[in-house]
C-alpha cells in the first residue's frame, strides 16, 4: 500500500492514500426537496476533517450518509472499504447534534452502555477523558448543562477506537473560551495513524488549527475539499478566506 507524510505544523503521521470515504453520485431527498444532491468526493484517512458550510447546507445529511443512519435515494456510499448499511457502526462512531443520552444514567453508567454495545469501546480512554473534561462520573446527563452535555457526549464519541469518528457540530454549547482547548485536548486522544475524524462545524477560524483537509458544502452540494496546509502555501487564503471566495464565486450562488 503507498503511504504519504503529512507534515508540519503538525506532528508528521503517515497516512494510507485509501479513502475512507467514498460517495459516488449520491443524492439524499426528503419529500420533494433535496437535501444533498450529486455528491462525488472521497475524503483521506488519518487525516482532521472539517465540513463547513452554511445552515441548510447538507453537513448533517452527509454525516448521516456516512454513519449509515440516512439511505441515499440514489448512488452509493463506502466506508473503510464497505458499502455502507446500518451495521457500519461497527466501525464509525458518531456523535449526534441532538440531545441523544438517557438523562437517568450516570456519566459512569453510559461508559458501561457504551463499552458493552461497541466492542471497540475504551473505558480507560472515556475515563482518562471524563476526568481531562472535569466531568463527574456519578453525575447524571440529565443534570448537565448544555456545555457540559456536549462535553460528555465527545468523550462517548471519542473513546471508541472506530477507524471512522463522525461528529456533528460538536463545538455547539461550549463556552468560546475553553472550545479550542478542549477539542485540541481531547483530539490527542484520537490515534490518528489508525483513525480519521470528520466534524461539521460554524467555527470556522477557532477550528482551523485543528482541521487537516476542509469540505466546503454549499446547496446540497460540495464545492471543494482541500488541504489546509496546502490552502495557505498555495493560496495564501485562511479557511475563513478560502470559504468566503468559494462561496462568492457565481456558479455557487443559488
Ligand atoms: N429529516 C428531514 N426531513 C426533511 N428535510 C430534511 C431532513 N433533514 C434535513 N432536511 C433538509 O435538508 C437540507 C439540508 O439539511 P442538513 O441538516 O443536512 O444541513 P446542515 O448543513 O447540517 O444545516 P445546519 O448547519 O443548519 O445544521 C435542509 O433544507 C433541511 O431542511
Amino acid at each position: 500500500m503507498t503511504v504519504i507524510e503529512v507534515g508540519s505544523p503538525k506532528e508528521e503521521r503517515v497516512v494510507t492514500e485509501t479513502p475512507i470515504v467514498r460517495f459516488e453520485q449520491v443524492s439524499k431527498r426528503y419529500r420533494l426537496r433535496y437535501a444533498v444532491r450529486d455528491l462525488t468526493f472521497s475524503l483521506p484517512s488519518g487525516r482532521i476533517i472539517g465540513m463547513i458550510g452554511a445552515n441548510g447546507s447538507g453537513k448533517s445529511t452527509t454525516l448521516k450518509l456516512m454513519a449509515g443512519l440516512a439511505n441515499p435515494t440514489s448512488g452509493r456510499v463506502w466506508v473503510y472499504g464497505q458499502e455502507v448499511t446500518r451495521r457500519i457502526s461497527r466501525v464509525v462512531s458518531y456523535l449526534s447534534d441532538q440531545d441523544a443520552l438517557y438523562p437517568f444514567y450516570t456519566a459512569d453508567e453510559l461508559i458501561s452502555f457504551y463499552a458493552a454495545v461497541f466492542p471497540d469501546f475504551d473505558v480507560a480512554k472515556a475515563r482518562e477523558m471524563l476526568d481531562f473534561m472535569q466531568l463527574l462520573p456519578r453525575q447524571r446527563a440529565g443534570e448537565l448543562s448544555k456545555g457540559n452535555l456536549g462535553r460528555l457526549k465527545m468523550v462517548l464519541a471519542l473513546s471508541r477506537n472506530a477507524p471512522l469518528i463522525l461528529m456533528d457540530e460538536p463545538l455547539s454549547g461550549l463556552d468560546p473560551l475553553v472550545r479550542q482547548s478542549i477539542l485540541k485536548g481531547l483530539v490527542s486522544f484520537v490515534d490518528l495513524g489508525r483513525q480519521t475524524i470528520v466534524m461539521s462545524t460554524h467555527e470556522v477560524a477557532e477550528i482551523e488549527p485543528l482541521l487537516d483537509t476542509a469540505m466546503l458544502m454549499a446547496d446540497g452540494r460540495v464545492v471543494d475539499v482541500r488541504d489546509i496546509d496546502d490552502l495557505r502555501s498555495q493560496d495564501g487564503l485562511t479557511l475563513v478566506d478560502w470559504m468566503a471566495s468559494k462561496l462568492a464565486a457565481p456558479q455557487n450562488r443559488r
